[in-house]
Parts: C-alpha cells; sequence; structure tokens
C-alpha cells in the first residue's frame, strides 16, 4: 500500500476549513490524504515565513493547546452517546474546527521530525494486532493479557 495515499474520513466541518484555506478535496468522498494536509501545512508556513516558528517544541505545545480546547468542547458534559445526536450544528462544527486543529499540528510535528506518520501509523496499528491478540482480547479490555513484543 502506497503510505502516501492513507485517507482519513474526515468531520464534515473539515470541509468548512478546507474551503476557508483554499485547500481542495481530493475526490468527492471526503477523504484527505495525510500527504496533502502535510503539504498544505508546509506551504502555509512557508508563505508566512513561519518554519521559524515551527520548531519540534512549539509545534508540540502549540498540539497540547489545541487538545485543551477540544477538551474544553466535552467538558461537563457528562458521557455523550456516539454520533452526539443531541449536539447543535455548531457545536459539531466547532468540535470539528478542534479535532482538526490537533490533526494539523499532529501532521505538522511528524513532518518537522522527519517522521513519515502514515508509516509509523501503520507500523503501530500492525504492533497493537500483535499486542491485542483478537483471540486473547475479544470482548475485553484488560490489558493484562497483552503479549510483551520487542
Ligand atoms: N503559528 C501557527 C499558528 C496557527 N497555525 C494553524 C494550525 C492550526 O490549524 C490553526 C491554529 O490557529 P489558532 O492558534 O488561531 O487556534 P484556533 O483556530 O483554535 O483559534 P482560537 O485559539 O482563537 O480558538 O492555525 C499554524 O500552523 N501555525
Amino acid at each position: 500500500m502506497c503510505v502516501n495515499k492513507i485517507s482519513l474520513n474526515l468531520n464534515p466541518a473539515f470541509s468548512v476549513l478546507l474551503k476557508m484555506t483554499g485547500v481542495q478535496q481530493e475526490g468527492d468522498d471526503q477523504s484527505v490524504s495525510l500527504h496533502l494536509l502535510k503539504q498544505k501545512m508546509a506551504d502555509f508556513a512557508k508563505e508566512r515565513n513561519w518554519d521559524q516558528f515551527h520548531s519540534p517544541r512549539n509545534l508540540l505545545l502549540a498540539m497540547v493547546g489545541e487538545v485543551g480546547e477540544l477538551s474544553e468542547i466535552f467538558q461537563w458534559k457528562g458521557e455523550v452517546p456516539k454520533g452526539l445526536p443531541d449536539w447543535k450544528e455548531d457545536e459539531k462544527v466547532h468540535l470539528g474546527e478542534e479535532l482538526s486543529d490537533v490533526l494539523l499540528y499532529l501532521v505538522r510535528l511528524s513532518d518537522i521530525c522527519g517522521i513519515d506518520l502514515g508509516k509509523a501509523a501503520l507500523r503501530k496499528v500492525e504492533l497493537n494486532a500483535i499486542k491485542y491478540r483478537a483471540s486473547k482480547n475479544y470482548g475485553t479490555n484488560d490489558d493484562s493479557t497483552a503479549e510483551m513484543c520487542g
């Protein structure tokens, strides 16, 4: 599989962000590649002469800040049902924006650190499958059944 063509299904709110930033989606199915996001973030920084600010530490702190903003959306709500059926449309748009900020900083951080995020994530999925074998962990999330892997 070509890692650069790994696709993520993103919240519809992300299409608003893409339009605002002039980013065009690849196709009509709202799938966006990590490669496209990486390139768009690199262009965004270069056009503003912001490469100087996009250091690993700065990007990590920016991402953590955005995780905080994402957490605020859920703060004090108690548990919420999957699909967020009771949320207003503007709340979902806001959620999409904060999720996107986290993703974009993560993509940029990975790029600046020279990590191929798609490749690393695929490898991790494979490691997870070995550590948490379906046959031993079906229906349980007790990690005492996890296997060590070196
Ligand atoms: N130095 C910067 C500043 C911003 N961004 C990009 C990445 C994020 O997607 C978004 C973050 O912008 P803000 O810091 O304005 O954060 P918010 O959009 O969350 O705004 P606010 O914090 O006012 O809610 O912009 C960036 O790449 N580099």
